[in-house]
């Protein structure tokens, strides 16, 4: 019944103009078409869906969608600012803000359900520093976590209580939570694998922890080391450890659009990893494509699956950006009602147990798109800018983020006409 009307209510909207760039992209190999390839590999459940949604193609193709893209948008609207997305100013930067008008003034078809506000989670303390090949020191680490909780971040994930020898990047763990302990304005969930990790989090003052599972048999034993149902036994162990103290469980599934080991993620795989998650009482599940292999072609049937066994409001998404495909997911996923966003400053980050994956979506990119659709974080996007120029200085290489890379270009350019 949920799957039907989730299917009526987004497949128009957000599948039909999606159908035709499967189309044009049809036939083409390898592992940047992963989404149709999938599609096209005979699996059931997929063609089931394929046939659906190119019906709706046929049927919307003629209508709404079609007309739709005469009427508002047009790239030269919005590159010479009279759009939503991005205003020229004297100063010769652009502004990201929209024109004053609410999410809800925008085009009604494609954009009423995007939510008027988003909680994004930073995680490039965590999630960034965890991959980076030599050790950030502690008091870098502390300071990046304190600019970015001035740029108005509600929750920057500071840490994982996981085995130092597994992960020696995150070996601090406890100096960090000390140092962050007064700070105020955010809240600073922390990785726990297992009770062991749990319990050290707690004794550093850990205030949330959230538990890691996978979508993904393979991945969960290189990240784990342990398959999928003994990783939800041990994670029950916590979240009842948790509950006692009163503490609120985030829960990761990873791999939920594609493993590094197994290829395609089944989305009803996803979605009973998340069930079992939210009845363990997990505050709140967020969905990491992982290698950042997904496009809105996968990424929405996996959402739809997921949805129809835990409410919209406990979902939050985590891109990485392997694929350019990030922002366009998060577009997707907000039009399906999700209003939490992972991201990390500067585009950081990547998992040591997924070759190849690269760094999440940039908040920075994040927060420029959110501000264009004229939804609110209360994040500050100059303040985050300081913050990832600042690691990004430490790291000594320069921003994964495209939007903090043009607004600095832009300042250097003007600075130099002065
Ligand atoms: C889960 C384990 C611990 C199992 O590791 P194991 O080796 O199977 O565990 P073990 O129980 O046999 O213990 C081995 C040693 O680790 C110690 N140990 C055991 N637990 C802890 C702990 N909590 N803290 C500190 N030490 C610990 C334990 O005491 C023992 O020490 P020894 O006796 O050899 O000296 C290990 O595999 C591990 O730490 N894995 C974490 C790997 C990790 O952090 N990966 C990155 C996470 S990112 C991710 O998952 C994706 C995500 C969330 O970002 C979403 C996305 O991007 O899509």
């Amino acid at each position: 019944m949920l799957k039907a009307k989730v299917l009526s209510k987004y497949s128009g909207r957000v599948m039909a103009p999606l159908m035709s760039n499967f189309k044009e992209s049809h036939g083409v190999a390898g592992f940047a078409n992963f989404g149709l390839n999938t599609l096209k590999g005979g699996n059931d459940e997929y063609t089931r869906e394929m046939l659906f949604w190119s019906k709706q193609v046929r049927n919307i193709s003629q209508g709404s969608f079609i007309h739709h893209k005469h009427e508002n948008i047009s790239w030269n609207n919005m590159v010479h600012g009279n759009g939503h997305s991005a205003w020229y100013l004297s100063n010769g930067h652009y502004s990201s803000k929209s024109n004053g008008k609410s999410t809800r003034e925008l085009p009604k078809k494609l954009l009423t359900s995007v939510p008027e506000f988003v909680k994004l989670v930073e995680v490039g303390p965590r999630d960034g520093l965890q991959n980076e090949k030599d050790i950030v020191p502690t008091a870098v680490k502390v300071e990046l976590i304190k600019l970015l909780v001035s740029s108005g971040l509600p929750v920057v994930e500071a840490t994982s209580f996981v085995s130092p020898k597994w992960v020696p990047q995150l070996a601090d763990a406890k100096d960090v939570m000390e140092a962050i302990r007064n700070i105020e304005g955010a809240r600073f969930p922390v990785l726990t694998p297992n009770l062991k990790g749990f319990e050290a989090a707690v004794t550093s003052g850990a205030k949330e922890v959230a538990i890691f599972a996978s979508a993904s048999e393979s991945f969960s034993k290189s990240n784990i080391n342990c398959n999928i149902e003994d990783s939800l036994i041990r994670y029950r162990d916590v979240a009842l450890a948790a509950r006692e103290l009163s503490i609120p469980v985030r829960g990761y599934i990873s791999c939920v659009v594609g493993c590094p080991v197994e290829g395609m993620v089944l989305p009803s795989k996803v979605a009973y990893v998340a069930e079992q998650l939210c009845d363990m009482g997990c505050s709140e599940i967020s969905l990491g494509d992982t290698i950042g292999v997904g496009t809105p072609g996968t990424v929405i049937p996996m959402l739809e699956a997921v949805l129809d066994v835990v409410p919209v409001d406990k979902l939050a998404v985590h891109f990485h950006d392997t694929y350019g495909q990030a922002l366009s997911n998060i577009l997707a996923s907000l039009q399906m009602g999700i209003s939490t966003v992972d991201s990390s400053v500067s585009g950081l980050g990547g998992c040591p147990y997924a070759k190849g994956a690269s760094g999440n979506v940039a908040t920075e990119d994040v927060v420029y798109m959110l501000n264009g659709l004229g939804v609110k974080t209360n994040v500050d996007l100059g303040k985050l800018m300081i913050a990832g120029d600042f690691i990004c200085k430490h790291l000594g290489r320069p921003s994964g983020s495209k939007t903090a890379t043009a607004l600095n270009k832009t300042t250097i350019a003007h600075a130099s006409k002065l």
